[in-house]
């Protein structure tokens, strides 16, 4: 059994990877951290756990995590780089949900995170942790850094089409909308429910921290630098994440069926990525809780562009069971073992 440990286990992700954790097969969380929590037993603050984790929250100790196999950070960014060197000198893996390692141009990343990287000298090395692309570096990875929930869905859509350079790269546009949840557990006014509810808008129109991560990731599926317009939405729900992605292909001439066929090509051996029949309208509830990616191709009428549709749980493929599908491979597990969840419906 792996020993797993979690830094940040009272948030949203640091709880979905409990969720997740207490079904899998090959892993066991040896240790969870939470600094307000410590001394608190896990499912006294998360009663769903109740008869099946008999665990306390620690205050993170860098020394003791190290003990485990593997440890991941679902915590804030400017956390997990400040312990990681420390880790990973001491034989634990680390698997960063944060933004911590995710772009490797680290003057790129202080403009964005707005600090200085501790440890730039380890972002070359992070495995970038979307499995459907770097699936076959993450057995010698030593530290991987998930990718962000937006861009999971943004960059796997647009990927094939990229890869095979049937797009115009000036043409890209991701309009997206994200589930509260995906801000965190923290109390913030901007997330009450007051604020949210019966309500839809945009944000970060003008700037957003995924864009240079979403950006980093199309320019490495391009072979060139490729740049999207990317426009975050807030949906007065609790999970659930559904991108709308606009492309200008290069030959108006290529037949939707060609593309289908591309799309199930690149995504056969993706256990995690569903491909559903042309012309289908992935929802958020058909991915509610599960790991599964939905996407869908469309080609609009009078028009040059292909639409591909995007739904994930922003919990679960896009943070948590991304997580744990990259431990699967990094320790030569099964991809999909613990990760078997369907989705709930209604
Ligand atoms: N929510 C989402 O949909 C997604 C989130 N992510 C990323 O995952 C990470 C966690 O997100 P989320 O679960 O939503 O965050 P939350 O705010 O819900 O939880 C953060 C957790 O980190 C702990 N924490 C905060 N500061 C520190 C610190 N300085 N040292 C140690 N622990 C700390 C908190 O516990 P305590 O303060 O008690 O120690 C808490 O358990 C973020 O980096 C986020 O960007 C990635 C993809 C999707
Ligand atoms: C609704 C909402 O606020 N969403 C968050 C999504 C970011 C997130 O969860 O962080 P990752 O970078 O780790 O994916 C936001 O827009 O900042």
């Amino acid at each position: 059994m792996l020993k797993v440990g979690i830094v940040g286990g009272t948030g949203y992700t640091g709880a979905e990877l409990l969720r997740i954790l207490v079904d899998h097969p090959d892993a066991e969380v040896a240790m969870i951290t939470s600094r307000g929590e410590a001394g608190v037993a896990v499912d006294e603050l998360f009663p769903s756990l109740r008869g099946r984790l008999d665990l306390k929250f620690t205050e993170p100790d860098t020394e003791q995590l190290a003990a485990c196999d593997v440890v991941f950070f679902a915590t804030p960014h400017n956390v997990a780089m400040n312990s990681v060197p420390e880790l990973l000198k001491a034989g634990a893996r680390v698997i960063d949900l944060s933004a911590d390692f995710r772009i490797r141009d680290a003057k790129l990343w202080s403009e964005w995170y707005r600090e200085e990287h501790v440890c730039p000298n380890l972002l070359e090395e992070a495995v970038y942790g979307l499995p459907e692309i770097f699936g076959d570096k993450l057995p010698q990875a030593r530290l991987v850094a998930c990718a962000g929930c937006y861009p999971t869905a943004i960059q796997l859509g647009f990927w094939p089409l990229l890869e095979q350079k049937l797009v115009d790269f000036n043409s890209l546009i991701a309009s997206a909308a994200s589930g509260v949840s995906g801000a965190g557990r923290q109390a913030k006014v901007n997330n009450l429910f007051t604020e949210v509810s019966e309500n839809f808008k945009a944000y970060g129109v003008s700037g957003h921290r995924h864009m240079p991560e979403i950006d980093q990731g199309l320019s490495w599926a391009a072979g060139e630098s490729v740049s999207a317009v990317f426009t975050p939405h807030l949906l007065p729900m609790i999970r659930g994440i559904h991108a709308t992605l606009y492309a200008k292909l290069r030959d108006p001439a290529v037949a939707i069926d060609e593309l289908q066929y591309l799309f199930e090509e690149r995504f056969q051996n993706a256990p995690f990525v569903d491909v559903m029949p042309l012309g289908s309208h992935p929802e958020t509830r058909s991915v509610k809780g599960s790991n599964k990616l939905r996407l869908a191709l469309h080609r609009p009428p009078q028009s040059d562009m292909v639409v591909v549709l995007a739904a994930e749980d922003n919990l679960v493929k896009g943070a948590s069971g991304q997580a744990i599908q990259c431990m699967n491979l990094m320790f030569g597990l099964e991809e999909t073992a613990g990760l078997g969840a369907i989705a709930v419906l209604p």
